[in-house]
């Protein structure tokens, strides 16, 4: 069985609204796919239609080439985070483990394999309901990995890891998607997603607004501008605006100049005596890039109205 996730074609409505409106792409092996998209752009239905627990009105979605329900242990095929919160408080995390090892035919080492995987050992005898939302995400985790399986979905994973938390979960999962799997893992935060994701699925209002490499949405995004940096910023800006560059200030004594390259702005500030303390070629962040390709796709926008008054 190769390791993929396949969404085709679907479609979702819960009554009037449009969860899911004709959503196609492919999450490949070997490789961390980011799946973004702002708030009830339909991530969280998709992940629950390609596990069966919601129905889609129409469209498929397979691991690797099957349905979900049709996968005989389905844990040795895709392993889920979906919700870190849905546990028996008065069971430990290790029991909590055993429980599903057992359901899928697996014994008490792989338990604490996965235990010991996802950075447990300390935790792992103690009632689950006294966990952090962290600790949570590491159990949650941990049953994601039981069955070894070749594809993993992780709706939110970062949610609650303080910031030594997140680094590893960074690590963690490149070292997944190194091992040859396939792992779609879903955020609000793009922050998250810099240095771990390397493909992008981005959504909105249920249909599919980017499906590329993190490298080519941020060279588009980053659009062939140039960061100057200058303490004699008014001059500069008079310069190349004149030459019918457009010039922006980015910070404090920083400008971004889109219109020019590199070797003309130098050459113009040269020619005008005009000092500078660098120059180079703008990169996006990967935010920057998110925020460009959502723009016209957020549902609950604040209406300039309701903006605070600068
Ligand atoms: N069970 C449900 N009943 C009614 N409407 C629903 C239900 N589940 C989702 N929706 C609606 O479907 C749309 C998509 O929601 P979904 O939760 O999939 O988005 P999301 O991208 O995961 O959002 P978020 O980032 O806020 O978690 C939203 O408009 C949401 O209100």
């Amino acid at each position: 069985m190769d390791a993929s996730i396949e969404v085709a074609g679907l479609r979702k409505r819960f009554g009037a609204t449009v969860a899911l409106d004709g959503l196609s792409f492919t999450v490949t092996a070997g490789q961390v796919t980011g799946f973004v998209g702002p708030n009830g752009a339909g991530k969280s239905t998709t992940m629950r239609v390609i596990v069966g627990l919601d129905a889609a009105d129409e469209g498929s979605a397979t691991i690797g080439g099957r349905p979900y329900a049709s996968l005989r242990h389905p844990l040795s095929h895709l392993g889920t985070l979906l919700d870190a919160a849905a546990l028996q408080p008065s069971r430990s995390g290790r029991n909590h483990l055993l429980w599903l090892a057992h359901s899928q035919g697996l014994g008490a080492k792989r338990v604490d394999d996965v235990i010991e995987q996802a950075g447990l050992q300390s935790a792992a005898r103690r009632k689950a309901g006294g966990y952090s939302l962290g600790m949570r995400q590491r159990l949650g985790l941990a049953a994601a990995l039981l069955g070894d399986p070749a594809v993993l979905m992780l709706d939110e994973p970062f949610n609650g890891l303080d910031p030594e938390g997140i680094v590893w979960m960074r690590g963690f999962l490149r070292a997944l998607a190194a091992e040859g799997r396939a792992v779609l893992v879903s955020s609000h935060l793009m922050s998250e997603l810099q240095d771990t994701a390397t493909h992008l699925v981005v959504i909105g209002r249920g249909q599919l607004v980017a499906d590329a490499g993190v490298a080519e949405l941020i060279a588009a995004a980053s659009g062939g501008r140039v960061t100057l940096r200058t303490a004699a910023r008014s001059d500069a800006m008079r310069v190349l605006a004149h030459s019918g560059a457009t010039v922006t200030m980015s910070d404090r004594d920083a400008l971004t100049v889109a219109g020019l390259g590199t070797g003309e702005v130098v050459a113009m500030l040269n020619e005008a005596a005009i000092p500078f303390t660098e120059i180079s070629a703008h990169r996006a962040t990967l935010e920057e890039a998110y925020m460009e390709l959502t723009r016209d796709q957020v549902e609950f926008r604040a209406t300039a109205a309701e903006e605070p008054s600068r």
